[in-house]
């Protein structure tokens, strides 16, 4: 072969030192393209084989990594089917640009050294981020081919030459760069392979490594080792999605949720995706234990293509609320080196999202249906995506709101039907409106859920950082029925019905005990009013109306409202006229002492719901001290 010198055809002459400059954030990924490419070739060669189109030695295929430190080179070898001069030429010399106006246009705004390489078949050039000589020696599967050898020292201009190598395949040698030193580590390059290539479908070697093996017995019969080096693998080429559900056990898929999150407790439980039509996508997702803390749980999920680590930013991809989820997903079908906009338009996008939508509905209405006891044991973690779920996803709302479930202050479950019947009897107010009473602080709103309880009403548990906006979703959702927090009103109107329960005071004293009260309570923000309660019931109660707390709530969680948000609270303040307590003060003549006991009620219904702090509290400490 004689000596070719040319000039790779792209039509910047200064592609490379544009490579290097914008590219340099993201170059490690040179590695992850050319193991790829490797990879490639090697499947290449095997399926030629397959066809018939190769019938020489297979032999075991690999892919090698190697650091020569001292050299500063390190080297990709493959057994591949390898190329030809004039494929070299075709296939790394005419870079595929459809032409270097739109290349340059396209990467001033390319956030990512992905979106610059998919898009514009740059794979192999990754190389010149980080090295200033590439070599390719290469020999060709084909009958007769002679090795050749390509070089090129990011200039536009490269020689092909007679190869070296005398076996079928490739390896491209790099020379690394001053810069990318840090890369002539064995280490840094474990790592790198560690991120990309764990699951490749081609066994990856990186060096060597040392293990014992059994060498017999000694004198004494006890079993003697002896260290052996050998290759070191770093890959599983048979990942478990890619496996059929029915050759695995629950145990391989504990062992690779470990493998994949080896600080995380064991899932609750899992599954396992698998479509061909009309797009390609394997994985397995994981429902993770969670609480309430679920922001930390984002980012879990791993996205590969062809068994190619890509990234853990699946946004766009999963569903926004199964973000929370942990696993792997793998598709070649999800344009991966595109803007996350045009992600979010692409169709196979949209339809992988509502795949894996609807699987997750099924397995978790499956699991309801097969073992409810259990189901309603996950609960309490499961319940954060589903309810997630149903307020982001049309579609999930109509799957889940058969297994969907709300949970009383007893602990007992009920999915939306079977609560409905429970409470319609008795929680139907005037208007025909079912409502459901709800707290979301069990301890602090004791008082209000006894008293609601002692009425025969049920209360739901509401307490998770989600629960907020599930309430307005279900409000929307369900038919004729409305929630309110138990503490909204005074028991007696939480729910209105057409029986009132007269004040036993006249108007007069009514206004009486309002101008006691009103003159006792100092705040601004506090509406005093009288009204006629069970005798039973405290003999005052403070509340905040429920829209009021509602649009505070969001504006809280800045979701907008900021209206509300800068609205002082304002509480309304139930005096039960029917109280003992108010005949008491009525009846002193006392003006000092009227408001004493005013103030001390007030209070005592403040410090019910822990709302009594600071000098208020101390205040009413030293009272108490001197009314016993
Ligand atoms: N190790 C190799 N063995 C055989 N052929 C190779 C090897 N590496 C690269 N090639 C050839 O060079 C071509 C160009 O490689 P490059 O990585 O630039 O693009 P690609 O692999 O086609 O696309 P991309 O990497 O962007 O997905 C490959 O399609 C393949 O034909």
């Amino acid at each position: 072969m004689t000596t070719e010198k040319g000039s790779i055809s792209i039509h910047t002459e200064n592609i490379f030192p544009i490579i290097k400059k914008f590219l340099y954030s993201d170059n490690e990924i040179f590695l992850r393209e050319l193991v790829s490419n490797a990879v490639d070739a090697v499947q290449k060669i095997k399926r030629l084989a397959a066809l018939g189109q190769y019938n020489g030695e297979l032999g075991e295929p690999l892919v090698a990594v190697s650091l020569d430190a001292p050299a500063k080179t390190i080297t990709i070898s493959d057994n591949g089917l390898g190329m030809t001069a004039e494929e070299i030429k075709k296939y790394i010399n005419q870079v595929a640009f459809s032409g270097a106006s739109e290349f340059v246009e396209k990467f001033k705004d390319a956030k990512d050294a992905n979106e610059i390489i998919g898009k514009f078949g740059l794979g192999f050039y990754s190389a010149f981020m980080v090295a200033d000589l590439v070599e390719i020696q290469t020999l060709s599967y084909q009958e007769g081919a002679e090795a050749a050898k390509w070089t090129c020292d990011g200039s536009t201009s490269f020689e092909i030459s007679a190869g070296d190598r005398t076996t079928r395949g490739t390896s491209i040698i790099l020379h690394i760069n001053a810069e990318s030193e840090e890369f002539l580590s064995e280490h840094k390059l474990q790592e790198i392979l560690d991120k990309y290539a764990k699951f490749l479908p081609v066994p990856i070697q990186f060096g060597t490594k040392t293990t014992e093996e059994e060498d017999g017995v000694d004198e004494e019969g006890k079993t003697k080792y002896k260290s052996v080096t050998a290759p070191n693998i770093i890959n599983t080429t048979h990942p478990i999605w890619a496996k059929a559900p029915a050759d695995l056990s629950d145990q391989d898929y504990l062992d690779f949720y470990k493998q994949l999150y080896p600080f995380a407790e064991d899932p609750l439980f899992w599954i396992h995706l698998n479509v061909d039509y009309p797009f390609n996508l394997t994985g397995v997702l994981y429902f993770p234990k969670v609480k309430d803390d679920f922001d930390m749980q984002r980012n879990k999920i791993k996205l590969f293509s062809r068994q190619v680590f890509i990234t853990d930013e699946v946004k766009d991809i999963v569903p926004e609320f199964l973000m929370l989820l942990h696993g792997v997903i793998d598709s070649p079908d999800i344009p991966l080196n595109v803007s996350r906009s045009f992600l979010q338009a692409d169709s196979n996008v949209k339809k992988i999202n509502s795949y894996i939508t609807k699987k997750v509905a099924d397995k978790l209405g499956e699991l309801y249906q097969k073992d409810r006891k259990s189901y309603e044991e996950k609960w309490s973690n499961i319940g954060l995506f589903v309810k997630y779920g149903m307020i982001s996803e049309e579609k999930f709302y109509d799957k889940a709101k058969d297994f969907a479930l709300l949970t009383n202050t007893k602990g007992e479950h009920f999915t939306f039907e079977e609560y409905k019947e429970k409470v319609k009897d008795s929680q139907t107010d005037k208007n025909g409106n079912i409502v459901y009473l709800y707290t979301t602080d069990p301890d602090k709103q004791d008082g209000f859920i006894q008293s609601a309880e002692k009425k025969g009403y049920d209360v739901l548990i509401m307490n998770t950082p989600i629960d907020g906006h599930f309430v307005g979703s279900l409000e929307h959702k369900l038919e004729k029925t409305q929630l309110k927090r138990v503490d909204a009103s005074v028991t007696n109107q939480l729910i209105e019905k057409d029986e009132v329960l007269e004040s036993v005071l006249s108007e007069e004293q009514s206004a009486t005990v309002k101008s006691i009260f009103e003159k006792a309570i100092v705040k601004p923000n506090f509406s005093v009013e009288v009204v006629g309660l069970s005798p039973d019931d405290a003999p005052v109660t403070v509340t905040m109306d429920e829209f009021m707390r509602r649009m505070k709530d969001m504006a809280k969680m800045g979701g907008g409202m900021s209206f509300y948000g800068n609205m002082p609270d304002s509480y309304k303040v139930a005096i039960n006229g029917n109280h003992k307590l108010v005949g008491k003060i009525l009846a002193s003549a006392n003006e000092e002492e009227q408001s004493k006991f005013a103030k001390q009620a007030v209070d005592l219904a403040l410090l019910s719901q822990g709302m009594l702090t600071g000098a208020e509290l101390t205040a009413f400490v030293s009272r108490s001290v001197e009314l016993i």
